[in-house]
């Protein structure tokens, strides 16, 4: 870069990059805190829980900071398989993140200790529980962010806060309620110190088309392993390579889905492309509903007997169906 250029030199110095892992029970509020944290709609918001069912990353702008989100999918007991691969896939994010967010929802939490309280806040109190167990184990420590405070009584909050502390899982705590937004410029602040000195890890520019782009990818590949799984258990990829807008407000969407050998392209398109019909159809209606428009899906297969080389770097956000 040259002293002409727009940019002048000293607005990349100083810079820092990483990621921050985001975990916490079902319905704890992390899809919230990710898109408040991103300023875009990037997750699955809804009253249900385990919407977020793969790790998306979102990336949150602070000053000179980029913070690469990892939105771990709900830490629950696993009993299938692909379940047990999305818990090791939340933990692997967490180990491998500059700085972990344990999000607690402060309103269920005091819920399951009081009388009023329902089966769902009783079970988000034990998958707390849970997670502290692991993050003791994992030896790094944790900050703490006390969600849905809106509407709490602060000296309840005090109480539940130091409660949690004393678990000793934590280096400090975060009062925030992503749903107003109360608390989530410090917490995005304290992120961003605890990112490493460094160049960005996403051009500026595409910060914030990379998680849309993503996101679709994950909704194709899930539907390519729904429905063939069983010929085809690891060898499949998929890659948005277009994603535009268009004028009259629909999203024309381009993907390829990798395989490895020529023998496997015939097992996704099936006969007559039936099973490529399939697919494609269902991950458009999924998108439909996610980006909430009118989505024109176009979907190649192609062979890359490489794609094993490639493997480590797309599973590191992405499903490992190895578990
Ligand atoms: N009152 C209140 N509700 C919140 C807050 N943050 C999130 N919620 C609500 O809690 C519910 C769950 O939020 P999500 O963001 O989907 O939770 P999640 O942790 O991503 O859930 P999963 O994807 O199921 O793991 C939604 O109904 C949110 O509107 C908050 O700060 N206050």
């Amino acid at each position: 870069m040259t002293e002409t250029d727009n940019n002048p030199v000293q607005t990349t110095e100083g810079r820092r990059a990483g990621f921050a892992a985001i975990i916490g029970a079902p319905n704890a509020g992390k899809s919230t805190l990710v898109n408040r944290l991103t300023g875009s709609k990037v997750s699955i918001v809804t009253q249900k829980v385990q919407t977020t069912r793969f790790p998306i990353r979102g990336i949150a702008l602070h000053e000179n900071a980029q913070i690469v989100l990892v939105d771990t999918p709900g830490v629950f007991n696993p009993r299938r398989r692909l379940d047990r691969a999305m818990v090791a896939s939340a933990w692997a994010g967490a180990e491998d993140a500059d700085v972990v967010v344990h999000l607690v929802d402060a309103q269920a939490h005091l819920g399951a200790e009081g009388r009023d309280g329902t089966p769902a806040d009783r079970k988000s109190a034990e998958d707390t529980e849970t997670i502290i167990t692991n993050l003791n184990r994992m030896g790094q420590k944790v900050i703490l962010a006390l969600n849905k405070i809106d509407g709490m009584r602060r000296d309840t909050l005090l109480a539940l806060s130091h409660k949690l502390f004393e678990t000793g899982a934590y280096s400090e705590v975060f009062m925030i309620s992503a749903e107003t937004g109360d608390g989530v410029d410090d917490l995005k602040a304290r992120l961003a110190a605890a990112m490493p000195e460094g160049p960005w890890l996403y051009p500026e520019d595409q910060s914030a088309d990379v998680p849309a782009r993503v996101l679709a990818a994950e909704i194709t590949r899930e539907k390519v392993y729904l429905r063939v799984h069983e010929e085809l258990p690891y060898s499949a990829a998929v890659e948005t390579t277009s994603f535009e807008e268009r004028a009259d407000g629909s999203a024309r969407i381009e993907q390829t889905i990798y395989v490895e050998r020529e023998s496997q392209r015939p097992i996704v398109l099936g006969k007559g492309g039936q099973t490529l019909k399939w697919i494609g159809q269902k991950s458009r209606e999924e998108l439909e509903e996610l980006f909430e428009r009118k989505v024109h899906l176009f979907l190649t297969v192609k062979v890359d007997a490489k794609w094993q080389d490639t493997k480590a770097l797309y599973t590191q956000f992405g499903l490992d169906f190895d578990v």
